[in-house]
């Protein structure tokens, strides 16, 4: 379970711009058992949102629990696993190393052994591609990569962003499945995503952002309430979703 508090996040000018805030007073509970997707516009938060969940980035004010302890704190000596496994760019990658050595890289900083980075290589369905450098990779390659990464250790909670880009039909219906599995074997999964239609499906949960705030949260069928699909309640919900062209701030 993840629980934030009152979350603002600023980032200061560091290049003659305004400071940004892209987080302001986020509360919510992420339980575990459940997919919960973090939905909104493009530069509303949910990416600032998704690493101070992880502890990649600390809040300006507010405060993130991660089953009890900040992120960032080290593990208990009997906490069984890795607390939060994390998937957050698919840019992330050295591109003249192998998928296999990228994860088995990855692995060793967690303490992990090599055989467990080729478990997961194998869970997300990369052994044909394992020797190949990941300069080769597909977009959906990548992001089966960078998901096996976030596997590593069994983590009990599970943190990804944007999962779904790229992925082919083959690769949707997989990550639904490998989703609805982890949820139901008790863990926390966190997921940012752009795809009504597979949110409406697949989640257990929702967060919708607008301008760094809460604007809904609950289940998918509390969110659309009355609306006929999820898509119409977020167009409802956030009026500027409903045809504009333009990134705002
Ligand atoms: N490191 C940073 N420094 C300065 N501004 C940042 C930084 N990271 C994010 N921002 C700004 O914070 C805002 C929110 O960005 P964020 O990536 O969280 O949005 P998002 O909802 O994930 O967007 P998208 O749907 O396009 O991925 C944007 O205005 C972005 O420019």
């Amino acid at each position: 379970m993840i629980t934030a508090t009152d979350l603002t996040c600023t980032f200061r000018n560091l290049s003659g711009r305004h400071p940004v805030t892209p987080l302001r007073g986020v509360s919510h509970t992420f339980p575990d058992s459940h997919v919960t997707y973090v939905l909104g516009l493009n530069g509303t938060g949910k990416s600032t949102l998704l690493r101070l969940l992880c502890g990649v980035r600390r809040p300006t004010s507010g405060r993130v629990l991660v089953d009890g302890p900040a992120p960032g704190a080290p593990d208990s000596p009997d906490a069984p696993g890795r607390v939060t496994g994390m998937f957050l760019d698919t840019t992330a990658v050295h591109p003249g190393h192998t998928g296999r050595r990228h994860l088995r890289w990855l692995a060793a900083a967690s303490g992990l052994d090599a055989a467990e980075a080729d478990r997961r290589l194998t869970q997300v369905g990369l052994d044909a591609v394992a020797t190949d450098t990941v300069s080769g990779y597909s977009l959906g390659m990548l992001q089966r990569l960078g998901i096996a990464g976030a596997l590593l250790g069994d983590p009990r909670n599970v943190v990804l962003d944007e999962p779904l880009n790229g992925l082919d039909i083959a690769g949707v219906l997989w990550l639904r499945r490998l989703l609805r599995d982890l949820a139901d074997s008790g863990r926390c999964v966190i997921v940012a995503s752009h795809h009504l239609a597979e949110v409406e499906k697949t989640a257990d949960s929702v967060l919708l952002l607008e301008a760094g705030r809460v604007a809904a949260s609950g289940t998918v069928a509390e969110v659309r309430g009355e609306h006929a699909s999820l898509e119409d309640a977020v167009v409802t919900l956030v009026p500027r979703s409903a045809g504009s062209a333009e990134v705002r701030r």
